[in-house]
């Protein structure tokens, strides 16, 4: 049987050289682990469209400017992922986390000290990429 896979929109949330990261509750796929936050696109849904709503469902935050960053598939073998990433460079509001998840903003050169899903690697070498070409 073939497993579908889900699209998800996900930001790199970067703001005064710092990057937001949300700790995804245990009792979701790769529970416990750091993420940027982001969800499911839904049908019909533009990847700007879906992130900045999951911004704001998530995070209660307004994104105003973002920019692609890299499209990574991966298989998890439970889970398939495309994960469309962008990086959200303004925005307004407080970051706080509305579904119960702790959030946290560190800086970029401490990301590599937490645990992050493996589709995550790619992300973070991209996003190196970025910030060394700002
Ligand atoms: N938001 C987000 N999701 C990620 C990242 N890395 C990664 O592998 N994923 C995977 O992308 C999938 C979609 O995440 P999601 O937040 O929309 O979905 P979920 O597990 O909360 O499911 P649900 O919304 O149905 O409860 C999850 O399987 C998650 O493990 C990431 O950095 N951010
Ligand atoms: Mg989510």
């Amino acid at each position: 049987m073939s497993v579908k896979q889900v699209k998800v929109a996900v930001g790199v949330v970067v703001k005064a050289g710092q990057i937001l990261l949300a700790r995804r509750n245990l009792q979701q796929h790769q529970g416990g682990k750091w993420e940027f936050p982001g969800g499911k696109i839904e049908a019909g849904e533009s990847t700007p469209a879906a992130l900045t709503r999951e911004l704001k469902e998530e995070c209660d935050i307004s994104a105003t400017q973002m920019q692609p960053l890299i499209l990574i598939e991966h298989d998890y073998g439970d889970k398939k992922v495309s994960l469309d990433t962008y990086i959200v460079s303004e925005f307004t509001g407080q970051a706080k986390g509305l579904e119960g998840q702790t959030i946290q903003w560190t800086d970029f050169n401490r990301l590599a000290e937490f645990d992050f899903p493996d589709a995550n690697v790619a992300i973070l070498k991209a996003l190196e990429a970025y910030l060394v070409n700002e």
